[in-house]
């Protein structure tokens, strides 16, 4: 590697710890000694063939439906071997939806579909893998959940569809719906307009949880978001970023100074994929920033999981770095770390 600005050698060839070769796709971030690299192209032809053979792209969206199984799903996802490089709960306009379901138009199911499309929050995802399109397709199983559920009893619409059309996914048809399909949901420039679908987040009443990057590298988003649910809290938004250094200090500011891991927090927070999520909930009522934080148990995996063994950080965490999980203190931060995500960095 050459540092450009530097005009010297930077790295010769050797071995980083917590970057694999699935993580090397265009768009991403990885972390070589400290420093934050975004992958922008490849160096050469050959490294472009053989990389991309191996990662393609697909759209992929939970329909209204399924979003209360995301964590059930994305475990599918996961363990098929699908790279969830983005991710986004947003709830579809009639001219969204009509927008993206265009080539349906004149059929005699048009207008129930939109109005199933828009009857909730959808979660859209951008998927990598070797040959994604034809695979998610595979994954998702017939259109039809009833004829899912006799020839394709693994896919995900015979375990979480109901019928023909409330069919608990979509997936991309070709690599060329694939392409247009992401970048609907995730434009690759800044766009603002009636097109763009919003997320959910209701910025009030909530607290803010974050998946943090080696969680997400080690497959655990599903468990989490199924962890998060079975204790009745909701998540009224969710979505993947990816945090640059001088983004990673300033959510982590409080902490400057005051906890000697600060360093090492910043540093894993802009390592890679991070899930941010609005955590809600009409059980615990006002109640909930508390419970959620005691949910998520003390800073340290190995104090976790002698205190509180059912927590996400006894559970995922495994180290007081690397402890899975981040979630506002008190209760007035929550709101405010909801913004910075769903508001300031959207
Ligand atoms: N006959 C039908 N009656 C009601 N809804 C339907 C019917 N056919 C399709 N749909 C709905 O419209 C969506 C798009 O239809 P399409 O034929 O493209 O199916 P698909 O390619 O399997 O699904 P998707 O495009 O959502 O991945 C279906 O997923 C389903 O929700």
């Amino acid at each position: 590697m050459y540092d450009l600005r530097a005009q010297r050698l930077f790295l010769k060839r050797i071995p980083v710890e917590g970057v694999e070769e699935r993580d090397l796709y265009l768009g991403n971030t990885i972390v070589v000694l400290s420093r934050q690299l975004k992958i922008t192209d490849y160096a050469d032809a050959f490294t472009r063939e053989q990389i991309t053979s191996k990662r393609q792209r697909t759209f992929a969206m939970v329909k209204p439906d399924a979003v209360h199984r995301l964590g059930e799903i994305v475990d599918v996802i996961q363990s098929r071997d699908f790279e969830i490089s983005q991710m986004k709960m947003v709830q579809l306009t009639r001219l969204q939806a009509a927008t993206f379901y265009r080539e349906h138009e004149g059929r005699p199911f048009f207008e129930s579909l939109l109005d199933y499309i828009t009857s909730g929050p959808v979660v859209a995802m951008e998927l990598i893998t070797t040959n994604a399109v034809k695979k998610w397709r595979a994954t998702l199983g017939p259109t039809d959940s009833q004829e899912a559920r006799s020839i394709a009893p693994e896919s995900i619409r015979a375990l979480f569809g109901k019928d023909k059309q409330l069919n608990a996914g979509h997936g991309s048809d070709s690599d060329i719906s694939a392409i247009r399909e992401i970048e609907f949901f995730f434009p690759s420039s800044k766009i603002n307009d009636d097109l763009l679908p919003q997320t959910t987040a209701k910025l009030a009443n909530n607290t803010c949880g974050i998946i943090k990057p080696h969680a997400v590298s080690k497959g655990h988003i599903g468990s989490i978001l199924k962890a998060i649910k079975e204790e009745e809290f909701d998540i009224s938004a969710l979505q993947i970023f990816r945090m640059d250094k001088v983004q990673s200090e300033e959510f982590l500011e409080v902490y400057k100074g005051v906890v000697s891991e600060y360093p090492g927090m910043v540093q894993q927070l802009m390592s890679g994929p991070l899930v941010a999520l609005e955590i809600t909930s009409g059980v615990h009522g006002p109640q909930t920033p508390i419970k959620f934080r005691e949910f998520v148990g003390p800073a340290d995996p190995e104090v976790a999981r002698e205190l509180r063994p059912n927590s996400l950080r006894a559970r995922f965490g495994e180290d007081i770095v690397k402890n899975a999980f981040h979630c506002s203190d008190l209760p007035d931060d929550g709101p405010l770390e909801v913004e910075y995500f769903f508001k300031i960095l959207q």
